[in-house]
């Protein structure tokens, strides 16, 4: 089996696995497999020197069957219409894995953030909404952080959404926003959290013992790091985390006795990275990869785990936190291993949880505290991590095909319902 490593063609073979254990007509597959809509984008920005340089974006809804398009924004490099389309795709299936009234949408540009100035962030960010505001709206495809944006991402669109709309202030167009500016409580750290509840679970159906455990993070971005503050809360140690930079590449952190979440994100925060932690050692991403731990949580972005990776790896349990981080030959070489693995549709859908209260709350114009949020993600994942676990063990399938059968079922419902098929 080669691996491939295009995310669209990975996301279509999940659902057809799935349209297939299930027996669905042949158009619930045929009306899945592409998204309903890409909308691709030139935005010009004038640089701070003086030049003008355009950038490549995108907006994607993949369905829409149960709701309005619902997903966030990615600012990265590597951003192409495959991915942002595979990313969309994965939307709708978390979305019915959760039962949110929502279909699955995504958007990304081709852009180094941080390479450029603070104002020509803004100015891009503000050209991609002129270029896409028509398709968005509370009720036809609603934006939210991903990698590489933010709260204050959010507010730049939102403000030029509200400018280019005679002043809407529709804040549920936009979630992940910061708290002061019609944001949830808890949607920061909403992704992180639900890691931890769907890890903490995992752990119990595989017999692993969440307390002693030894457990390793990839990435120590938005989710990676709330991931390993929640670990840290529910008792958990988190002994590695690996990272990359710019100059030094890919390299892993590493403590026998855990990374302490506190002290890692001061430094971060001070040293804008995390080389140099005091409290660990420096390890190579080969060290990182190799070494033996209980679970492993790749939290970066899609195709970490490989099938060359999911080798050597010396793991019991794999949660996905990342979009797609392991390739489908990956994927069947930790079947092969028998190594235990929570799919990212499941474990990562903390976020767009909390998303959807925040729609909900700017819609109300009533707001929840963060442990009313928390109970209620908790309570809506666990939800789904039950109904999951029941579809594996009625038909004998692994988790990742479990979710996909799982969320296909209500979307499928009102495909059929709206005359679709
Ligand atoms: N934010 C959210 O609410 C949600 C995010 N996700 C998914 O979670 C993943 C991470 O997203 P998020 O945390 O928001 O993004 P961030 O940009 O906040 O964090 C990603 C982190 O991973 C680091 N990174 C990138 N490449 C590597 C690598 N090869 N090895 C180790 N670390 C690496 C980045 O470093 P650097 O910044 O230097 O590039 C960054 O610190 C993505 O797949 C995203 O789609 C899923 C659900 C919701
Ligand atoms: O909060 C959201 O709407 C979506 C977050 C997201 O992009 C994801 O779950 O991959």
């Amino acid at each position: 089996m080669t691996d491939t490593l295009n995310p669209l063609e990975s996301a279509q073979e999940k659902v057809r696995i799935a349209c297939e254990k299930l027996g669905t007509d042949p158009a619930v597959y045929e009306l899945l497999k592409e998204p309903k809509r890409v909308i691709e984008v030139t935005i010009p920005v004038k640089m701070d020197d003086g030049s003008v340089k355009t950038f490549k974006g995108w907006r994607s809804v993949h369905s829409d069957a149960v709701g309005p398009g619902k997903g966030g924004v990615r600012f990265h490099p590597d951003v192409n219409m495959d991915e942002v389309k595979a990313l969309s795709l994965w939307m709708t299936f978390k979305g019915g894995a959760l039962g949110l009234p929502y279909g699955g949408g995504k958007g990304g540009i081709s852009v180094d953030p941080s390479e450029l100035s603070e104002r020509e962030l803004e100015q891009l960010c503000r050209g991609y909404i002129r270029g896409i505001h028509k398709y968005l709206g509370e009720r036809i495809d609603i934006p939210a952080p991903d990698v590489g944006t933010n709260g204050q991402v959010m507010s730049w669109f939102m403000d030029e959404y509200a400018a280019l709309n005679g002043g809407n202030m529709d804040m549920g167009t936009f979630t992940g926003k910061p708290v002061a500016f019609g944001g949830s409580e808890g949607r920061n750290e909403a992704t992180g959290f639900g890691v931890a509840v769907v890890t903490r679970e995992a752990a119990k159906r595989f017999g692993i013992d969440i307390s002693t455990a030894k457990i390793a993070v990839q990435g120590f971005g938005n989710v990676g790091s709330f991931t390993v503050k929640n670990i840290e809360r529910q008792g958990g140690k988190v002994c590695a985390i690996a990272e990359w930079d710019k100059k030094e590449g890919n390299y892993g952190l590493y403590n026998e006795s855990g990374i302490d979440f506190k002290e890692l994100l001061a430094y971060k925060e001070a040293n804008k990275t995390i080389l140099g932690f005091p409290g660990a050692t420096k390890i190579s991403a080969e060290d990182f990869w190799t070494k033996e731990y209980d679970i492993l949580i790749p939290a970066a972005l899609e195709n970490a785990i490989t099938g060359e990776v999911a080798k050597k790896l010396n793991v019991k349990l794999v949660c996905e936190a990342a979009n797609g981080p392991v390739t489908p030959e990956g994927d069947a070489v930790l079947a092969e291993r028998g190594i235990n693995l929570t799919p990212d549709i499941l474990t990562n859908s903390g976020g767009v949880v909390v998303s959807y209260y925040e729609w909900v709350q700017n819609q109300y114009g009533y707001y929840w505290s963060v442990a009313e949020v928390e109970e209620k993600q908790e309570a809506d994942m666990m939800k789904a991590v039950g109904g999951v676990f029941g579809v594996a063990d009625e038909f004998n399938v692994s988790l990742r095909e479990a979710v996909y059968m799982y969320a296909i079922k209500s979307i499928d419902e009102a495909m059929k319902l709206r005359g679709w098929y």
